[in-house]
């Protein structure tokens, strides 16, 4: 069985084609607008054997998607009912599955979603502390995102393990230019950083993470700023890259703080600040911890970003092997001799995960 996997992210767009369990080939667009004017997937789609099947990362599911679904009319008019949701993520994906529906009416789609692996969220986790009349009407709760990516960087951080993910206590780190973690106990998660929107938690690349909602209202009160301003600057010129004043891409925030840039260092203390904190709240979540799961683009590639996260975490258990983690390639087990906590990086592969719920979701 063939599948194609379209994974429509923020900023870029991944294209795989996999056979069983084998990716066979792949390409990523940067900057995809999805807006028509070019046509990567139908460029895919031609130099490659066809599909027979099509997996799509959806990252908003709203309150009715709790688990994939084969996409139809019904469902594609549904999900337009509900971009507001995700405004950067969602328009993105539904173009996608438009764009792949004309190109292939006969492969079954299935539209797999990031906010899916969080519905078993317990409700004192899930519920703002709102009117109920409020909670209700918008359907208003924390519904939390990366959930392909938490799923997959969870399940195989075990196999590494070799321990029954059911029976270990998880904090995952989806630390990419888009950043969250997810609280895992009994193989389900119990608790995440972001909410309502990705724009909640961790200090992101270009994303504020959390604020006091009371200054939000103070800058739309005195700071005259529409919504679309303020909307704009929190997430698209906020996190890393509004505090340094540069980029929000680590590794320029790191080669700017080696120059001695006070602004970045003071970007990358703010990062890791929240980072540390924010693994505390979630070990408490999943009342203890035994495994912390690292992985997206910074929890693969930076070293000083586990080290420093590391450091301060110790009354948890968690040490990490300084020769392991500088040479980490790949999967990579760091966990200090000594530790408690075993501390092991993950590559990321939402698209294994889409692969693998698209096969159980579809009618072959
Ligand atoms: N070698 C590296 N050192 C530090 N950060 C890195 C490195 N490689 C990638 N990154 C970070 O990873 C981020 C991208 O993560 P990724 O998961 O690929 O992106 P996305 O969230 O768009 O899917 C970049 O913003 C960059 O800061
Ligand atoms: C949900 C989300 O923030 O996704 P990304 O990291 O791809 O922007
Ligand atoms: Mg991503």
């Amino acid at each position: 069985m063939r599948i194609l996997i379209v994974n429509a992210g923020s900023s870029s767009l991944k294209l795989s084609l996999r056979e069983g369990d084998r990716e066979v080939a792949a390409t990523t667009v940067e900057r995809w607008e999805g807006d028509g004017h070019d046509s990567p997937i139908r460029d895919f789609i031609e130099q490659h054997p066809t599909p027979d099947l099509v997996g799509h990362r959806v990252v908003h599911g709203g309150p009715r998607f709790r688990e994939p679904v084969l996409v139809d009319d019904e469902v594609l008019d549904h999900l337009d009912s509900i971009t507001n949701l995700a405004p950067l993520h969602n328009p993105r994906a539904t173009a996608a599955i438009r764009e792949v529906r004309r190109l292939l009416p006969n492969a079954p789609a299935v539209a797999c979603f990031d906010t899916a692996f969080h519905a078993t969220l317990p409700p004192a986790a899930s519920t703002y502390a709102l009117p109920k009349e409020w909670n209700e009407r918008w359907q208003l709760r924390r519904y939390g995102f990366h959930g392909l990516s938490h799923a997959y960087a969870v399940r195989r951080a075990a196999e590494m393990v070799g321990q029954d993910l059911h029976e270990m206590r998880v904090v995952s780190c989806h630390l990419g230019a888009g950043a969250s973690l997810a609280a895992v106990r009994d193989g389900r998660s119990v608790d995440t950083t972001m909410g309502f929107t990705p724009l909640a938690g961790l200090v992101m690349a270009t994303r504020s993470g959390s604020v006091d909602p009371g200054m939000v209202l103070w800058l739309i009160q005195n700071g005259d700023l529409t919504a679309a301003q303020l909307s704009d600057v929190l997430e698209h010129h906020s996190g890393m890259k509004g505090l340094s004043g540069t980029s929000g891409d680590l590794r320029d925030v790191l080669a700017e703080r080696e120059t001695g840039s006070p602004d970045a260092a003071l970007a990358y203390d703010v990062f890791i600040h929240h980072l540390r904190r924010e693994i505390g709240a979630m070990a408490a979540s999943a009342q203890g911890l035994d495994l912390l799961v690292l992985t997206g683009g910074i929890g693969e590639h930076s070293p000083d970003v586990r080290r420093d996260m590391a450091s301060g975490l110790e009354h948890l258990g968690l040490w990490i092997d300084q020769d392991a983690n500088e040479s980490a390639r790949g999967d990579t087990d760091i966990s200090a001799p000594n530790a408690t906590v075993r501390t092991v990086v993950v590559k990321a592969s939402e698209e294994s995960e889409i692969a693998r719920e698209t096969v159980r979701a579809a009618p072959l």
